[in-house]
């Protein structure tokens, strides 16, 4: 088993940001002694074998490692989406596994952002409904979230809030996903390749931003990559190899 309390991310160059409002007993996302088995009977994969992870508030914490070794697994565990058969998983000091179906749901909406490889919009909707549509979902208690247009104006979009995503570029679309997973003002941000589609200089501006946003706004970030490129913006790395999770840095 590995363990690794990451380091707090101190602040970045350029960082003019005013600190983050969130309460205090903002944990981030901890996930400790994590195993998740695929499969029954005589064809099982241990695809998550004893994970420990601590990701901050304002970090953003990369995955590497090869195909299949369980990098996805980790992100749906982390994520309230699979139920792990070992272990504990808790997003902003809540136990995500210890409620039951409901709870869970609710919490995902009010606490965890996805951000898919290329950007899953919905087809039919502007690049500013893309937006405004978590909002109208939330629970009713959960944080009034952020000015749609002033968030797509932070990820460089304000002047495309119009478009629709097929007049917009990869790049584009990607930038428009994560701002629709950072309305909500999640404790917990969870990306998926997000520069798999991605030439090099739009990959390094997508995990900058991804770094700026979650400094900025103290969000727990969590990026799964085969782009090894990208890693100098992250402030942690991880290795998975064959479900187990090692840190590089
Ligand atoms: N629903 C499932 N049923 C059975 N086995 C599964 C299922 N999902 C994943 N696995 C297996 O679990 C292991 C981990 O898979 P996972 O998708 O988490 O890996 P990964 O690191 O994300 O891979 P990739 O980089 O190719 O996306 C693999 O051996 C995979 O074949």
């Amino acid at each position: 088993m590995t363990s690794q309390a990451a380091p707090a991310p101190g602040p970045r160059e350029g960082d003019t940001s005013t600190p983050d409002r969130r309460t205090p007993d903002h944990e981030g996302l901890v996930m400790t002694g994590v195993c998740l088995q695929h499969g029954d009977g005589s064809e099982t994969v241990q695809a998550l074998d004893d994970v420990d992870l601590a990701v901050r508030p304002g970090e953003l914490a990369a995955i590497v490692g090869p195909s299949g070794a369980g990098k996805s697994s980790l992100l749906a565990v982390a994520g309230g989406l699979a139920t792990p058969d070992r272990g504990t998983v808790t997003v902003a000091g809540i136990d995500i596994t210890a409620v039951g179906a409901r709870a869970r749901a609710k919490l995902r909406r009010e606490h965890i952002g996805f951000v898919f490889q290329s950007g899953n919009l919905i087809p039919a909707l502007t690049a500013l409904d893309q937006l405004r549509l978590p909002l109208r979902f939330r629970p009713r208690r959960a944080r009034s979230g952020r000015d749609p247009m002033k968030l797509l104006a932070d990820v460089g979009m304000a002047d495309k809030a119009g478009r629709h995503p097929h007049r917009l570029s990869g790049g584009e679309r990607q930038r428009v996903g994560i701002a629709r997973a950072l309305v909500t003002e999640p404790s917990v941000l969870l990306v998926d390749e997000p520069t798999a589609a991605l030439d090099r200089a739009r990959s390094h501006e997508i995990v900058r931003l991804l770094a700026r946003e979650a400094g900025q706004h103290g969000v727990a970030a969590v990026m799964v990559t085969h782009d090894h490129d990208v890693l100098e913006h992250c402030d942690t790395v991880y290795e998975m190899v064959d479900g187990r999770l090692t840190a590089l840095t």
